[in-house]
């Protein structure tokens, strides 16, 4: 659907070159929605706006549908464009039109007739849960309004791909998940494309199916999120997984459990339909060692299940031993270090 091949961005600023985006090679496929990830400055800005050719590639290529964009005419452009929706930060609504005008906005570009406009703006509207705002004025709307504006909007032209520039980093956490809710309908109902960028991982968490993670204008790391939650490789990306998940206690705590003699700790980590196996009873029982779970969590991520627990034994040496080479076929399991402060 959408293609980065080996796709290079350098601004030359006087004579200093940045390097926006580096050697990026990337697919998002028809009917996911993609989440890039990265810190400030990691270059998705301009990896989005690649794929609209509101930026030029310096080098590589990006293809859309099939077609190298590099090789379409204005015309053809401005054509690709329309299959292109597009939802910012800052909503970025025209602020002397009322919320139809605004949603009409493109339809009266596209040269559509007045009769179907208002209808289709009505059908818009509904969607996005905002009919009764109609006639009122963006200053008028919350920001989760505003953005619900900006999705019909970008909807108006019934377009196949919908880029979404940090929608809802201007948004508290009650309104980023309606937004979400509405994004993943948007997904799953009329079957568009999205491809989304974010500096938080919990946006890529609730509706992504695959992520990439930029830094310093290079992909560092790409998968499905599940796989990229539960085996995080990059440090950057580990960083990422820590700010949503905490998986493990502080040192301060560790080395107390330490100092009161607590038994060694191990992290087992569950996954998917294992997570449903009572595997640590069964092993426990069956090499007469006891256990205890001293922290951790078992959540659900992409609708599996994901289990990360801290895990203390209790029983004679090479039991434990022969239980942890048994729990090993089946979980992962490492011992936890403490770090001395
Ligand atoms: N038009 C431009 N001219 C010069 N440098 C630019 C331009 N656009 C981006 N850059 C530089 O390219 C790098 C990547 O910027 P970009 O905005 O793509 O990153 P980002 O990950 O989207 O960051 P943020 O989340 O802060 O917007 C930065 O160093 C930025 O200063």
């Amino acid at each position: 659907m959408i293609e980065f091949k080996q796709a290079a961005k350098t601004f030359q600023i006087g004579k200093r070159k940045v390097t926006a985006v580096n050697n990026v090679s990337l697919s998002v496929a028809q009917g996911e929605i993609f989440g890039i990830i990265g810190f400030s400055g990691a270059g998705k800005s301009t990896l989005l706006r690649l794929v609209n050719m509101l930026e030029r590639p310096t080098t590589g290529s990006i293809q859309v549908q099939g077609v190298d964009l590099a090789s379409l005419s204005q015309k053809d452009l401005r054509k690709l464009r329309r299959r292109i929706g597009m939802i910012f930060q800052n909503f970025n609504l025209f602020t002397s039109r009322t919320v139809a005008g605004n949603v009409a906005y493109p339809l009266k570009l596209g040269g559509v007739p007045k009769k179907e406009i208002s209808a289709r703006v009505a059908e818009l509207l509904d969607f996005v849960g905002l009919s009764d705002k109609a006639n009122d004025y963006p200053e008028q709307l919350s920001g989760g309004q505003k953005q619900r504006v900006g999705i019909a909007r970008a909807l108006a032209t019934s377009p196949d791909i919908l880029i979404c520039d940090e929608a809802t980093s201007a948004l508290d956490p009650d309104t980023t998940a309606d937004i979400l809710r509405l994004l993943k309908k948007v997904n799953k109902e009329l079957g568009i494309t999205i491809l989304l960028i974010t500096h938080e991982m919990h946006v890529i968490q609730e509706i992504c199916d695959r992520v990439a993670v930029m830094e310093d204008g290079e992909v560092i790391e790409t998968g499905s999120v599940f796989d990229t939650f539960t085996n995080p490789q990059h440090p950057t990306t580990q960083r990422f997984i820590q700010s949503i998940q905490q998986d493990l206690p502080s040192d301060t705590l560790l080395q107390e459990w330490r100092a009161k003699g607590g038994r060694k700790l191990y992290r087992v980590i569950f996954k998917g339909e294992i997570a449903s196996d009572p595997v640590l009873s069964r092993l426990t029982q069956q090499f007469g060692v006891n256990f205890n779970i001293v922290y951790g969590s078992i959540r659900e991520l992409q609708e599996k299940f994901f289990g990360n627990l801290l895990v203390s034994f209790d029983g004679d040496e090479r039991s434990v031993d022969s239980l942890l080479a048994a729990l090993k076929e089946t979980v992962e399991i490492e011992e936890v270090a403490v770090h001395e402060s």
